[in-house]
Order: C-alpha cells, then sequence, then structure tokens
C-alpha cells in the first residue's frame, strides 16, 4: 500500500469511527491509538530495513576488500613469439636483424615478367616483428627471455605453455631440452624443472606439490595397421611405450585416461624421469639432424600451491607445458627409398598444416576452430585459445638454403603474435581447508572481541545464542513496552544477539497486530449492508377450481389497463356474452350477472370439457406448482441470511468489545485470532448465501412470467372457443325460437 493511499484509508477509517461512534463512546480513541501504534511499526520496520541493508553493503564491502586482496585476477594475454637463430657458418645475406627492435627482414628476389619483354629481376623486403630476436647459443638468455615470465606465472597459479616450431634441425629439441654435453647447455626444460623446485625449497610454507606427465603424438596420420601410431605415455616404465591413449574431452576440459601423473619430489628425480621417458620418444636418423625427433611431445608439469596471506590460504592448481613439435619438411629432400622417413614427414606436415589452419582460423576470428581435427591441435586447444599464457619460440635455420622455410616459420610466428589468450589463476575449491580457515577466522575474531571487551571494561558480555530464559524475558519486555503496561520507555541494548532477537521479536509482534488490525478495518469498511429478505409472497385469490379464476396471482400483478379484448362477434352478443372488461354502465343491468355466469360455466366447460382446455390446464397447473416449490426454497435461502447476518452483527459486537485496537497479551491475541477466524467463515457464509437469493429471486420473477403468458394464453383460447359456442348456440336458439312461434 503507498503511502497517499494508506494516508487516504486512515482519513476513511477516522471518519467512518467518526460516523459510528455514536453509540460506541471509545471507538474514535482506539482507531486513533491503532493509527498511532501502526506508525510506530511502519518506522521501526523501515528502520530494520535500512539497517538490514546497511549491515549487508558493509558486509559487500568487506567481501570485495577481501577479493581484492587476492591475486585472482583474469588476464587477457597476447602470445609471446621470439625467434631463435641457429648458429651458422654460412649466413644467408637475405637475413638482416635487428635484435634491439626485435625485427627480422628478409630481402626476397622475385621476377617481374612484363607481357612481350625480358623478365626482370627486383628484390622485395618482408619485415617480421617479433617479441625478439635471439642469436645467441647462450641457453640462459633464452629461458631468461622466453620462459621464465611464465614459469613464474605457474607459480602464481596461471597455466602456462612454451612450445618451439620450426624446421628440421633448427634447434627445436636444443631448445627445449638443450645439449648433452655441457651442462651449461642445458634447454628451458631443466631451467624450468630447477625453478620450480627451487620456488618449492625457498617456501616451505607454500606446500607446493609438483606432479608430471609427458606424452608423444606419433604417426598421428598412419594408415591403420601400423605398429605405433597416436598417442603416447612416456613415462610408463615399460621396454616399449604404453598403448595409444585416447583424448576425451567433458565439459570444454581435455582429460587423457590412462596418462600418467607421476608426483615428483625433487629436481633430480624429476630430470631423471624426464630423460627415461626422451629414450622412449620416437627418433630417426635424418640427413639433417642425426637423431631427429619424429614426434610432437608434451611435457606437463601440474603445480598445487597454497597462496596468500596466512588467515587467508587458497589452494591454486596450475599447469606447464613444455611442448617439442616435430620439425616440418620438405618431402622431395629426404632421401628416404625405404619411404619410413618421408610416411613419418607426411604426418607430421600433416598435423603441422592442421595447427597452422587452427591458428589461422583463431587469428581472423573464425565462429569455428577446427581444434578437434587433429591429436595435436586437441591437446593445444588450452594453450591457443583458452585458459593459458602462451610463448612460442620459432626456431629456424640461417642459410639461403633454407630461406622459404625460414619465411614459413616466421609467417606463422605473426600469425601467433596477433592470437590472445584469458588466464585466470586456478583456484581449488577444497571445503576441508575453506572450513578450517573460516574456523580459525571466527576463532580469532572472538578472541579480538573479548580483549577490546576487556580493555574497555564490559566484563562478563556474552556473544553466545540467547537461551530460551533470555528470550522470553526479551519477549515480556517487548510485550510491556507495547502495552505500556510498566511505563517502560527503553530496552538496554547489551549485545549484537540481543539486538537481532529483540528486531525478530518486534517483527512477530508487528505482523501479528498489524495483520488483524488490517483485517478488522477493512472488515469495518467493508461489511455490506444486510440484504433485505424477500417478503413472503403467498399470492391472493383462490386455489379451488370453481367459478371463473385461473389461479393464484402474484402480490405485484396488476390488470393491464390496455389489455381490451376486441369486439364480440354479433353472435356472442345475442346470447348476452360480454368481455369481462367492459364497463359496468356499458351493460343492461341484470345482464352482468347473466353474462358472467354463462362465461363462468362456459370456463368450466373448456377446462374440463373439450381437449385444448384439459391440455392448457394441465400446464399451468404444472407451472404454478413449480413456482409454489421455488418460493419455499427462496423462502428457506431468506431464513438462511437473516440468521448469517444475525451472527454478524453479534461477531462484530464482541470483537469490539474485547478490545481489538489495545492488545494487551499473547493469550488475548489468540483468542482474538480465534474470533475473528469465525467472524470471517461467517461472513463469507452470508455473501454466499446472499448470491444464492439472488439468483433463486430472478428464477422466481421468469417463472411468475411463464405462469402469467400460460393464463393469458388460456383465456385467448377460451375465448375463441366460446365465440364459435356461442354462434352455435345462437342458432339453435333462433331455431327454437322459430319453432315455438
Ligand atoms: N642454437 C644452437 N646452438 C648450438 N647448437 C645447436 C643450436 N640449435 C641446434 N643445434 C644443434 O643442432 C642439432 C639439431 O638440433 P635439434 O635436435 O635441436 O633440432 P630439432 O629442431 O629438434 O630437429 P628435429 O625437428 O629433427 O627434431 C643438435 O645437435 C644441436 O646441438
Amino acid at each position: 500500500m503507498s503511502a497517499d493511499s494508506r494516508e487516504t484509508g486512515d482519513r476513511e477509517i477516522c471518519k467512518n469511527a467518526e460516523d459510528s461512534s455514536s453509540g460506541r463512546g471509545g471507538r474514535k480513541h482506539e482507531i486513533a491509538r491503532t493509527l498511532e501504534i501502526r506508525s510506530f511499526f511502519t518506522a521501526l520496520s523501515s528502520w530494520f530495513s535500512l539497517y538490514i541493508t546497511q549491515s549487508v553493503q558493509s558486509q559487500k564491502d568487506q567481501s570485495s576488500c577481501f577479493i581484492r586482496e587476492m591475486p585472482y585476477g583474469e588476464c587477457e594475454c597476447r602470445m609471446k613469439v621470439h625467434l631463435r637463430m641457429r648458429p651458422s657458418s654460412k649466413p644467408s645475406s637475405a637475413l638482416h636483424f635487428d635484435e634491439a627492435k626485435a625485427m627480422v627482414r628478409i630481402d626476397v628476389q622475385k621476377k617481374q615478367s612484363n607481357s612481350g619483354g625480358p623478365t626482370k629481376l627486383y628484390t622485395d623486403q618482408i619485415v617480421f616483428s617479433l617479441d625478439s630476436v635471439i642469436r645467441t647459443i647462450d641457453q640462459e638468455t633464452v629461458f631468461d627471455l622466453c620462459a621464465k615470465e611464465i614459469v613464474d606465472d605457474v607459480l602464481r597459479g596461471y597455466n602456462g605453455t612454451i612450445m618451439t616450431y620450426g624446421h628440421v634441425g633448427s634447434g627445436k629439441t636444443f631448445t627445449m631440452t638443450g645439449g648433452n654435453k655441457e651442462y651449461a647447455r642445458r634447454g628451458i626444460i631443466p631451467r624450468a624443472v630447477h625453478r620450480l623446485f627451487q620456488e618449492k625449497e625457498e617456501k616451505p610454507e607454500a606446500g607446493i606439490t609438483v606432479q608430471m606427465s609427458y606424452l608423444e603424438v606419433y604417426n598421428e596420420w598412419a594408415k591403420k595397421g601400423y605398429a605405433k601410431q597416436g598417442i603416447y605415455d612416456l613415462l610408463q616404465r615399460k621396454g616399449e611405450p604404453g598403448g595409444c591413449l585416447m583424448i576425451l574431452e567433458d565439459n570444454g576440459l581435455l582429460e587423457i585416461p590412462g596418462l600418467a601423473k607421476i608426483p615428483v619430489e625433487n629436481e633430480a628425480e624429476t630430470l631423471k624421469l624426464y630423460f627415461e621417458g626422451e629414450k622412449l620418444r620416437s627418433y630417426s636418423n635424418h640427413t639433417l639432424n642425426q637423431m631427429s625427433s619424429r614426434s610432437h611431445c608434451m611435457l606437463t608439469f601440474y603445480i598445487e600451491r597454497q597462496t596468500g596471506i596466512r588467515t587467508f590460504q587458497d589452494v591454486t592448481v596450475a599447469k606447464l607445458n613444455l611442448v617439442d613439435l616435430a620439425g616440418n619438411e620438405r618431402l622431395k629432400n629426404i632421401a628416404d627409398y625405404r619411404g619410413h622417413l618421408r610416411r613419418e614427414a607426411m604426418g607430421i606436415n600433416k598435423s603441422l598444416s592442421f595447427l597452422l589452419q587452427t591458428v589461422y582460423a583463431l587469428r581472423l576470428g573464425q565462429d569455428y576452430i577446427p581444434f578437434r581435427h587433429s591429436r595435436l591441435t586437441t591437446l593445444l586447444k588450452e594453450s591457443l585459445g583458452g585458459n593459458c599464457k602462451t610463448v612460442l619460440v620459432v626456431c629456424a635455420w640461417p642459410e639461403d638454403y633454407f630461406l622459404d622455410e625460414t619465411i614459413g616459420a616466421l609467417r606463422f610466428a605473426q600469425w601467433v603474435k596477433c592470437l590472445k589468450t584469458t588466464a585466470i589463476i586456478n583456484k581449488k575449491l577444497d571445503f576441508a581447508s575453506t572450513k578450517r580457515r573460516y574456523l580459525r577466522e571466527i576463532s580469532d575474531l572472538r578472541q579480538e572481541l573479548a580483549l577490546k571487551d576487556a580493555l574497555g571494561g564490559r566484563m562478563g558480555a556474552s556473544y553466545n545464542e540467547l537461551t530460551e530464559e533470555a528470550k522470553t524475558q526479551l519477549r515480556n519486555k517487548i510485550e510491556a513496552f507495547i502495552t505500556d503496561e510498566k511505563e517502560l520507555d527503553q530496552i538496554p541494548i547489551e549485545n549484537f544477539r540481543q539486538v537481532k532477537e529483540l528486531f525478530c521479536l518486534f517483527k512477530e509482534a508487528h505482523v501479528s497486530i498489524h495483520d488483524q488490525l488490517e483485517k478488522v478495518l477493512a472488515e469495518y469498511r467493508l461489511i455490506p449492508p444486510p440484504e433485505e429478505p424477500p417478503p413472503e409472497d403467498n399470492g391472493v385469490g383462490e386455489l379451488a377450481c370453481e367459478g371463473f379464476h385461473v389461479g393464484i396471482a402474484p402480490l405485484d400483478a396488476r390488470p393491464e389497463r390496455h389489455a381490451k379484448p376486441g369486439p364480440l362477434s354479433p353472435e356472442a352478443k345475442s346470447c348476452g356474452v360480454s368481455m369481462l372488461t367492459y364497463k359496468e354502465k356499458d351493460v343492461p343491468e341484470g345482464v352482468w350477472e347473466c353474462e358472467s355466469d354463462i362465461r363462468n360455466d362456459a370456463f368450466l366447460e373448456f377446462k374440463h370439457a373439450t381437449q385444448e382446455g384439459q391440455e392448457q390446464e394441465t400446464v399451468l397447473k404444472n407451472k404454478e406448482e413449480e413456482l409454489r416449490t421455488k418460493r419455499r426454497y427462496a423462502r428457506d435461502i431468506s431464513a438462511s441470511l437473516n440468521k448469517a447476518k444475525q451472527e454478524v452483527e453479534e461477531l462484530k459486537k464482541l470483537i469490539e468489545e474485547k478490545g481489538v485496537i489495545k492488545p494487551s497479551n499473547c493469550a488475548e491475541l489468540e483468542k482474538r485470532a480465534a474470533l475473528m477466524t469465525r467472524f470471517r467463515f461467517v461472513k463469507a457464509t452470508y455473501h454466499k448465501v446472499h448470491k444464492e437469493l439472488k439468483i433463486a429471486k430472478q428464477n422466481l420473477e421468469a417463472l411468475q412470467q411463464e405462469v402469467r403468458d400460460q393464463k393469458e394464453k388460456l383465456l385467448v383460447s377460451f375465448y375463441s372457443w366460446f365465440d364459435n359456442v356461442a354462434k352455435y348456440r345462437g342458432e339453435e336458439t333462433e331455431q327454437f325460437m322459430a319453432s315455438m312461434a
């Protein structure tokens, strides 16, 4: 209810109270008191809502502060791309490096043929912009530039991927794994492992745990029947790699059932496992590389750690993928007569071409990205377009002979550089640790509260749940406060739980009193005046079928003034028949009685002796019987209505006498509730019966009309018959008179 309408309603109540105050002295005062209580509760409830809103807001502010403290930021990251050139004694003169600007310019010789004229050669320049260009063989520099940031991000909880791409023998494995002769030439993987375990050792409180898996994708496009094709687990400690594995995707998350995730405790153990896996990897002897990798390899570390400040620890789970892709090559350069290398190269090129297609589609922002076209792209789905920070290291030969491959690799690098991923810190939902955290927080806050009470001299303050006894005491205080019995003008505040309980009890009292008050006032305003029952309609006239009558006429029935029948036929006149409506002065003296007797006799004869008269008389009698039944029914309803009306009046009086407006205690409230329930029921009955009576009256009126119509019909038929009979009898009389003469 809006404030305006409430105000109007209040004014109406006052007016009604004034109108009805005659005979009920304290009524006006009670209504005024009611309005006072209501405005008090309205103010209280609005203050309560304001208090709740403010406390919820402050809780929200606190929680947002808490969230801001945690480093769970979502960040959009562009993929980073680095170029690593192999050292060479004969580098191409077409390649120009600007390491400071991280740019490469390639001079390309092109032919231009004019129509009919000689072919001209010209130099075109292609410029590639990257994140860094590395020409040193120093592996530490490579790690610092390409991998360190990602490894650190993984330790913060982000997923990270570092992958190498390039031509066969261009130095991908050297970049990832490193040279096997010198410790200083160890690659990104051993250095990343060192960084992970260094952190684990330096921060034991972070409780870092590391697991690893290692897989290769080999020969994925080979025809069925080849001994080895698909995904293999390189950490299965068998002489041969384990069976082929499947990739399952559930809700966007990839799962490789059967892939071993081995927990590792330290650097040495991890590297030992890794190199054992390396031994199982597929290698071939290639003209460009004696130990050419023939498969795409993915080494993954799963790092779980606790982060944040001591009281609010969270667990993050991140993945570090280290991917060494197999090198692409031109088939025409493969001198493999047996076809084994050639087949492997075809498979490698095909899966790399799907990788190119996927990157190209991502770069164009196409709706459909063909991640599922190959196992390699499926595995790299998250790294290329999901929750991951990704770095690509493109390895290239600097010689002239490989210039086309270098340009191809740099083009791929340019596409990848345009890609963006969205990385988030992966928080693990651990209910046990969250519960532990909150319990610790509660105990800290209790201690803090106790300290503050002690410092503020508030000894013995309790913050526990209120006992039933304390609640009852509080309820009594509220009753006393509301009813002013003990002139209690304030309730002393002891603690927050007490305030909360107070509000709840006030609310209960408010709802109960307010509801009942509204109902009584509404009923006071809205009860319609009881309908006057219809008068008992027994009709007039006689039921005996002697004489000229057509049954009982209703009380409101009046002779119709215009009901003047047509002129009598000369035959009827000749035998002295007149019409009922003829004025007496028009009729000669003595004739009326005579005519009336004749007509009454004729009417009885018509009703009993003729078929038409008998039929019409039966219809009329049936309708009259029905009318009597309906009258009896209406009379019964009318009696029920009077009874209900009487009870409504009595209950109203009782409610007013009991003092609805000013409740004194809960027992009174309950009694009044029972009274109100009975009042509502009786009022509903009254309305129902009233409705029924209305319908019954309508039916009665319709039936009365039918009876009137039927009587009219009977009369008209009678007059028509009577005319014929009179004519016949007149002729007979004439004949008789003539014979007598
Ligand atoms: N930047 C470099 N500095 C020194 N030596 C390198 C460098 N890059 C590659 N090499 C050497 O070149 C050889 C081939 O390198 P690597 O095996 O890393 O090539 P690859 O790209 O992995 O080839 P494939 O695709 O056939 O596996 C190795 O013996 C490696 O020591």
